[in-house]
């Protein structure tokens, strides 16, 4: 699929690449996708809309269980970011880098409640839905689609339409070429049957989504994970040059080799949720030498920093040297030997009463006291029509892909309905064929249609994928719905056409196309109905086990209530009847296929002493359908549930973005309330300075400060100890 464009593309970025170099090195994003962004894209960034982000006292506390105990994930968290700089966070696993990412760009869990303040541009800002771009710790991609695709599409989604596609096309392009995804461009993402690209590929192709618009605000969980330490350099190097077109980018990044350490403007170091450094990446080695932990010489810095921090395997090494910390003096002479969990009391000590803490806070102030523009959304630039048609034309590639979507259901469905055919064949007009044709026409829309829940899967991965791209701006619900709804309806037609087909003619059911045509429209109206329900169902339990339990439930609820099991008059009025079996779509469905099939048919059972039975009296007297209703009516009601299913779909998505966020939000803070009510202790945040460190340490640190040390020296000592 690499066309002219492509390769012009390629030409441009050669000629801009500096000698010597590999892709595109020195400041990380090509020239020429920047000039794009600033001349032919003619993308408007007017005035000052930098984002100049700081926090403060940024607290995170989670409720764990019902009873309300909880636990601070974060505490007391202050720094700031800045344009043009690149911001690292660094700390073992489980120190909460990932929830201060969450907490910063409005993410944070539902059980999750923030304290302290976040300030965009001096003012308070909702950082999700395009704000802030996020690339998360989890590649949710369209497995069916190659790389080049996903891009593609994700520009079309987010472009301005008055982009031409020429230029479009060049900026995905160069954005394929900076995360150096030019030899799997062509390659699919993958997914249960498709082998894909790999890992650290999928984290790039993540990426390249976030780098393609150039956000003025960026955050990344891990970008460098899974990718191998050249891929790991480069990608960081991008990130980096993003950076320095006035952008503000903030990482979390897991062991960065020390190339990969250089380009950290600033570093936030964090364990158990704690700060314990934040500034100059640079003047970190400086500031674990102060606190009496210096660096030997031949060590990465970040390996010595994490190393000194990690206490999560403390026990299993308890008898070996690894987990004691060795402290110097100011003579580079050993001070004392403390435990892990020692060290980090004592670098939290040393940063809190540290000239890093007082200078950061002192920054905070000042930048929150600037009151600058207001970041609007920053994602889609697209039209919503634009939007509506990228994202049903992209649902259908992906369905019409994806062998697991439709066309093993439209397989089984075939093999289902061939096997009503055979059992029911050519059914008659016998006495028994009453009988068989009620069944029949439950089977067809009681277990045909559930078997339409088969889907549920595919549907939460759509949903997966919609709500990062909703989360990072890329479109609206409204588009999402639609695009969703109209990509599946050639696949829908297509199986219950076919299989409603065969089924309808191998058991030759009522002559004539009006009834034919009834009997398959029917189908297809309950099997959108289910899919419709199902898709509502994803929207607030994205899990496969729960979701398919919950639509199973539903449906066989609705199954019962529909007038075969128990007819329609005899069901119990006040739960079963009313409403129940009112919005029982299998209702609708079988009081209308019971019309289409029976009535103008006459029943005889070729005897001369039994009577000849209309399929009228058989409605009326067996099946206790209102005759004076027209079937027609049933269709509708089952098509009126199609748009009343969808608008439910809706609401459910704006309910579980807007509303449960605030309920939870709500939950949330009456129970620490509570908790603190209960602590008698009424201050929500953490205390500035509230960490504390002995006069004794302090004079030594201070001390430290004025004097040099010989990394060399103390690295023999080490070795000796
Ligand atoms: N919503 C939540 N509910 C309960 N516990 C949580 C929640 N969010 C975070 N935690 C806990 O807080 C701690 C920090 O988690 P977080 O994912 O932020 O760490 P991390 O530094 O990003 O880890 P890793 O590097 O392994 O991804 C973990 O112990 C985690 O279990």
């Amino acid at each position: 699929m690499r066309n002219s464009s492509a390769d012009h593309v390629m030409m441009e970025i050669e000629a801009n690449k500096p000698q010597g170099n590999g892709l595109v090195v020195g400041q990380g994003l090509s020239p020429l996708s920047e000039t794009l962004w600033k001349e032919k894209a003619n993308i408007e960034l007017v005035g000052d809309v930098s984002a100049r982000l700081t926090w403060k006292d940024m607290t995170v506390m989670v409720s764990l269980s019902r009873n309300g105990e909880t636990q601070n994930v974060l505490e007391g968290l202050t720094g700031y970011a800045e344009p043009g700089s690149f911001t690292a966070l660094m700390g073992p696993s489980g120190s909460g880098k990932s929830t201060m990412l969450d907490a910063l760009s409005g993410r944070l869990a539902s059980n999750a409640f923030l304290s302290g303040t976040i300030l965009l541009n001096g003012r308070k800002a909702n950082l999700s839905f395009g704000t802030a771009a996020y690339v998360t710790q989890d590649d949710d991609l369209i497995g069916t689609l190659t790389v080049r695709e996903t891009i593609s599409y994700s520009a079309q989604l987010r472009l301005p339409d008055r982009m031409p596609w020429s230029e479009k096309n060049t900026l995905i392009e160069s954005t394929i070429i900076e995360m150096g995804l030019q030899d799997c461009a062509d390659t699919v993402i993958g997914n249960w049957h498709l082998r894909g690209v790999s890992g650290g590929e999928k984290r790039r192709v993540s990426i390249a989504l976030e780098i393609l618009m150039r956000p003025r605000l960026l955050f990344l969980d891990e970008p460098t994970s899974g990718l191998d330490s050249a891929s790991a350099f480069f990608v960081t190097q991008t990130l980096r040059g993003l950076s320095r077109d006035g952008r503000t980018v903030i990482a979390s990044i897991h062991q960065p080799s020390s190339e990969v350490f250089e380009l950290f403007d600033r570093l936030y170091l964090l364990s158990g949720g704690k700060t314990v450094y934040f500034g100059q990446a640079s003047e970190a080695y400086e500031f674990f030498a102060q606190a009496c932990f210096p660096c030997p010489a031949l060590r990465n810095p970040s390996d010595h920093f994490l190393r000194c921090i990690n206490s999560d395997f403390d026990k299993v090494k308890a008898t070996l040297k690894g987990s004691m910390k060795l402290r110097y003096d100011t003579n580079d002479d050993p001070l004392e030997k403390i435990t892990t969990a020692e060290a980090i009391r004592t670098l939290i000590d040393f940063y809190h009463t540290s000239q890093y803490c007082y200078s950061a806070r002192e920054k905070v102030e000042q930048i929150s006291e600037v009151k600058g523009t207001v970041l609007d959304s920053g994602g889609s630039q697209a039209s919503f029509l634009m939007q509506a048609f990228t994202l049903t034309k992209r649902s259908f590639i992906n369905m019409s892909r994806d062998f697991g979507y439709y066309w093993l259901r439209l397989v089984i469905y075939i093999v289902v309905t061939i096997c009503i055919g055979t059992i029911y064949l050519d059914v008659g007009t016998g006495y028994t064929s009453i009988l068989a044709r009620g069944a029949c026409a439950s089977f067809v829309f009681g277990f045909v249609t559930f078997m339409s829940i088969g889907g549920f899967p595919s549907f939460v991965e759509d949903m997966k994928v919609f709500q990062r791209e909703r989360l990072n701006g890329h479109y609206g619900v409204t588009a999402f719905v639609i695009g969703n709804t109209i990509s599946a309806m050639p696949f829908l037609v297509l199986i219950t056409f076919i299989s409603g087909t065969v089924c309808y003619f191998m058991v030759r059911l009522h002559p004539g196309f009006e009834h034919y045509i009834f009997f398959v429209l029917c189908l297809y109206a309950s099997v959108t109905v289910v899919e419709s329900l199902m898709m509502a169902i994803a929207s607030f339990v994205p899990n496969f086990l729960m979701g398919i339990i919950i639509g199973a439930g539903i449906q066989g609820i609705f199954m019962l209530v529909s007038g075969y099991f128990r007819l329609p008059n005899d069901i119990p009025k006040p739960v079963w009847r009313y409403p129940m079996s009112y919005i029982s779509f299998h209702f609708w469905a079988l009081q209308g296929q019971y019309q289409n099939d029976l009535n103008g048919l006459v029943f005889d059972n070729q005897s001369p002493d039994l009577p000849k039975i209309p399929g009228e009296y058989i409605l009326e007297y067996v099946f206790q359908i209102n005759v004076k209703r027209s079937k027609w009516a049933d269709l509708s009601v089952l098509f009126s549930m199609i748009v009343i299913y969808r608008i439910l779909f809706f609401i459910m998505i704006k309910i579980s973005e807007d509303v449960t966020p605030w309920i939870r939000g709500y939950i949330a803070r009456r129970r620490m309330q509570q908790k603190k009510q209960k602590s008698g202790n009424l201050n929500t945040t953490v205390a500035p300075f509230g960490l504390t460190q002995s006069p004794s340490l302090r004079a030594f640190a201070a001390a430290n400060r004025a004097t040099g040390r010989s990394s060399n020296k103390r690295e023999k000592k080490e070795s000796q100890v």
